[in-house]
C-alpha cells in the first residue's frame, strides 16, 4: 500500500472563484479518505485535524536546460518530497494530495513537478487539473487575465460556480467560450461546492491509457460549421446555431484545436514532427492528447503532454470492426493551427 503511488490533484481557478468552499466540502464528504493539502498560500481560518498544510512560497525556478516552460516549483517539489517520506515512515497517513493553488497562479509548473522531478515521479501519480470558475465574474476575468485563460486550458474538469448568481443565458455563453478553448474537460455547475466526489477524484487526466474524451458536438462544430443540434437544454436565444454574436466576441488566445484522419500515421516522420513541435511551441502548448493510428501496429498509440514534457506509449489493440482513426487535441496560447494541421497531415503514410 505505502509502495503504490500516491494520487494528486490540483485545484485551480482565479481569485473567489471557490476553490476553498469546493474543497472544504470535499473533504467533509470523502468518506474514509485521508488527504493531504498542500495551499501556496497562508490561510487565516483554522485547518482542522485531518487536513495537513504546508507553508509555500512562491517560486518557480528555471531547469538547466534553459527551457522557460519547463519549470517546476520548488516549494512544491520540497513539500511533496517531505509528505512522501513521512508517509513511508509511517509517520503520516494520507491516501492522496490536493493542491489548492493561489487564484493567479499558473498550473504549468505545478503540473510539470511531477514528471521532471524523477523523485516526486516516483511518490506521486498526478490525476488532474481542476479549475474553477466563477460564472458572475469569469467573462471579466477571462478578458481581463491571462491566467485565468491558462487555468482554463490546463483543465481535465471545469467547474462552474455562483451559477445561483446569473441567468441560463449568461451562464450558457461563458461555458460555450470555455469549450472553445478546452474542448477536452467535462464541465459542471457546481453550487457552493457541492460536487459529487466521482467528479473530482481519479479522472485519469494523465492516464495514457485512458481514454481520449472530446465532446462530438465540439468536434462537429469545429470540421463542419454549424449544422449540428445546439445544447440540448439550454434555451439559447441564437436557435441551433453555433455562431452566437459572443463567440465572436472573444478571440481567446487560449485556444484548441482538433485533427483526425482515418489514414494511419507514418510512425517516424510523426515522431519527428511532435518532437520538433515542442520544442518550439513548448511554453504555448498547455495540455494535448490523442490517440493515433500508427502505420504497422495493431495497437493504438497513446500520446499527451504537458507543455515540452510529452509522453506515449501502446495502448490497447483496436478492435475487430473498429474504425482506425487517428484523433488529437492541442490546447494552447496563439498556436499557429494551419501550421500544425497541415505538418501532421504531412505525416500520415
Ligand atoms: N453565490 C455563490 N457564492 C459562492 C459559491 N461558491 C463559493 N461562493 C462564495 O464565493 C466566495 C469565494 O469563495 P472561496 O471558496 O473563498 O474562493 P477561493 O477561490 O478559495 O478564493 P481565493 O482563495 O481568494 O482565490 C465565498 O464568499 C464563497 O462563499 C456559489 O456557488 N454561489
Amino acid at each position: 500500500m505505502s509502495n503504490s503511488l500516491i494520487p494528486a490533484t490540483i485545484l485551480t481557478g482565479f481569485l473567489g472563484s471557490g476553490k476553498t468552499t469546493l474543497l472544504k466540502r470535499v473533504l467533509s464528504e470523502a468518506h474514509g479518505q485521508k488527504i493531504a493539502v498542500i495551499e501556496n498560500e497562508f490561510g487565516e481560518e483554522n485547518i482542522d485535524n485531518e487536513i495537513l498544510v504546508a507553508d509555500t512560497r512562491e517560486q518557480i525556478i528555471q531547469m538547466n536546460n534553459g527551457c522557460v516552460c519547463c519549470t517546476i516549483r520548488e516549494d512544491l517539489r520540497t513539500t511533496l518530497s517531505d509528505l512522501a517520506e513521512k508517509r513511508r515512515k509511517g509517520e503520516l497517513q494520507f491516501d492522496r494530495v490536493v493542491i489548492e493553488t493561489t487564484g493567479l497562479a499558473d498550473p504549468g509548473p505545478v503540473a510539470q513537478t511531477f514528471f521532471m522531478d524523477d523523485e516526486i515521479a516516483e511518490s506521486y501519480l498526478l490525476d488532474s487539473i481542476l479549475t474553477l470558475v466563477d460564472a458572475k465574474h469569469g467573462e471579466q476575468q477571462l478578458n481581463d487575465r491571462q491566467e485565468a485563460r491558462r487555468q482554463i486550458g490546463f483543465a481535465d474538469q471545469i467547474f462552474l460556480s455562483k451559477s445561483d448568481l446569473c441567468t441560463e443565458a449568461e451562464t450558457a455563453a461563458l461555458l460555450h467560450r470555455i469549450k472553445h478553448m478546452n474542448p477536452r474537460a467535462p464541465q459542471h455547475k457546481v453550487h457552493f461546492g457541492e460536487v459529487p466526489i466521482a467528479d473530482v477524484f481519479d479522472l485519469k487526466g494523465f492516464n495514457l491509457n485512458a481514454k481520449l474524451e472530446i465532446d462530438p458536438e465540439f468536434l462537429n462544430a469545429d470540421s463542419h460549421g454549424h449544422d449540428h443540434h445546439d445544447h440540448a437544454h439550454h434555451d439559447h436565444e441564437h436557435g441551433e446555431h453555433c455562431d452566437h454574436p459572443h463567440h465572436h466576441a472573444h478571440d481567446d488566445d487560449v485556444k484548441s484545436f482538433v485533427f483526425r484522419s482515418n489514414k494511419a500515421f507514418n510512425p517516424a516522420k510523426l515522431e519527428d514532427f511532435l518532437g520538433a513541435i515542442v520544442q518550439v511551441y513548448g511554453p504555448k502548448l498547455l495540455r494535448y492528447k490523442g490517440v493515433l493510428y500508427m502505420k504497422g501496429s495493431d495497437r493504438k498509440v497513446i500520446f499527451q503532454g504537458v507543455h515540452q514534457l510529452m509522453g506515449s506509449d501502446l495502448g490497447p489493440k483496436w478492435a475487430p470492426g473498429e474504425t482506425k482513426l487517428s484523433k488529437m487535441v492541442f490546447i494552447g496560447i496563439d498556436l499557429p493551427k494551419d501550421v500544425l494541421l497541415q505538418g501532421l497531415e504531412q505525416c500520415l503514410v
